[in-house]
């Protein structure tokens, strides 16, 4: 397995299928390339079926072992099944998705070998969430969980991005998850920069106070460090040891898990991430905030792949508390990288700044995710 400079192994990719999506969500970061806004048929940019599987072929030989789909919507692409099916066996497959398409695709995503999918749900008040989608689909979505399920790809994470709309629903969905067997949760920090609108931001910290408070059980995931509470249903006293099957793994039928994604709050949370991400249009990304580390993989043959994804991984840095630090309460670009990131050149081939990349425009770096 390759590992960068900071030691951080590189285990999996996340590979964005498309920018296109059907939803306009509110706070929406793109993974870290903007608005989704647009016409929703395919594009020509996009990186082919034989080039997505290619490269997943590759990095396999360098012992990564997971892949995630994402978007945009990652489903309004329709070889989404093809891909599945031809990425290397050696990998786990996952999803993430607004669901609205899982309903009729979920059966034979499964089949094509999809082994789990998150599923983006902020709210379980169908107004709240058409605010927040501005879109109407809530049915689509519900049915899409329902369909997971069906299809078997329990346990089904719900994605839900904490922000001033959403954050009173916290306790509500909690409850939601620890009460459905097959659900699991996963509370977002929300990130403002690239989304704007930092007043939406809440104290993810209180999150963990109160949730702290709620749970049974707390454990930690080493990807990312991130923090995961067992939380029972209301009603039950279950504690601890109680909650653990056979196996010795907490038994879902008895609590439900809800796991924090806190990358800025969270002092080791970048010290643990061991992912390397591809844009829709084919070039590699050291870390889902930055946008002046493109890297294109050329004609994307395999030596070429080869040759990019171990520049890539060599060039990564950890982004809160190394590629940026915190001055006076705000993030500013270490001085170290000020050249690289800010007058440094670009890569050649990468996108230009049309409005499709967000690179920092000064020396406060853009915040965004995937
Ligand atoms: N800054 C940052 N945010 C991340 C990272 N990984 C996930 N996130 C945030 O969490 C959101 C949801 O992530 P998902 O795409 O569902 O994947 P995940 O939860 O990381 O992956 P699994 O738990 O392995 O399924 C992303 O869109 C980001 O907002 C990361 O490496 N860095
Ligand atoms: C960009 S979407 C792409 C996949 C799919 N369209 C979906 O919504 O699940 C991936 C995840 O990013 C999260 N996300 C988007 N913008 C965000 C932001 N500004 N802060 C935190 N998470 C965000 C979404 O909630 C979603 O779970
Ligand atoms: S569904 Fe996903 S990609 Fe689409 S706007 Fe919402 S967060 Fe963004
Ligand atoms: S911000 Fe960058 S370095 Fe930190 S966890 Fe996310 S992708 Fe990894």
């Amino acid at each position: 397995m390759l590992a960068d400079e900071f030691g951080r192994e590189v285990s999996g990719v996340r590979v964005s299928l498309t920018d296109r999506c059907n939803f306009d969500c509110v706070y929406c970061h793109n993974e870290g390339l903007g608005d989704t806004r647009g016409p929703m048929a395919p594009r020509e940019h996009e990186m082919g079926t034989d080039d997505v599987v290619r490269f997943l072929e590759v990095v396999a030989e360098f012992g990564v072992d997971s892949v995630k789909f994402t978007g945009g919507e990652p489903l309004l692409r329709e070889d989404v099944e093809e891909i599945v099916r031809r990425t290397p066996d050696e990998m786990e497959v996952s999803l993430t998705t607004n669901g609205t398409m899982l309903p009729g695709r979920a059966e034979s995503l499964v089949d094509a070998g999809l082994e789990r999918v998150n599923i983006s749900q902020d709210a379980l008040d169908r107004e709240t969430f058409k605010q927040v989608t501005q879109a109407g689909a809530y049915d689509a979505v519900m049915d899409g969980v329902d369909a997971a399920l069906e299809a078997g790809l329990a346990p089904v994470k719900l994605n839900m991005v904490v922000f001033e709309q959403t954050a009173g629903y916290v306790p509500e969905m909690v409850e939601h998850v620890a009460a459905n067997e097959g659900l699991r949760l996963q509370l977002i920090e929300y990130m403002p920069e690239i989304a704007g609108h930092p007043e939406w931001a809440i104290d993810i910290q209180r999150v963990h106070d109160w949730l702290a408070e709620q749970a049974a059980h707390v454990e930690r995931r080493e990807m990312h460090d991130r923090r995961r509470y067992w939380v029972t249903p209301e009603g039950s006293d279950a504690d601890g040891d109680d909650l653990r099957g056979d196996d010795g793994a907490v038994d879902e039928s008895r609590a439900g898990m809800v796991e924090i994604v806190d990358p800025v709050e969270n002092p080791t949370f970048c010290a643990n991430c061991h992912r390397v991400r591809v844009t829709h249009e084919g070039y590699l990304k050291g870390c889902l905030n930055r946008n002046d580390d493109l890297r294109p993989m050329g004609e994307m043959t395999r030596p070429e792949i080869r040759e990019a994804f171990r520049e890539t991984v060599a060039n990564r840095v950890p982004f809160y508390g190394e590629y940026v630090v915190e001055v006076d309460g705000e993030w500013v670009v270490n001085d170290d990288y000020v050249d690289a990131s800010v007058s440094g050149d670009p890569v050649e081939g990468a996108p230009a700044d049309d409005g499709d990349t967000n690179p920092p425009s000064d020396e406060t770096a853009a915040r965004s995710d995937d």
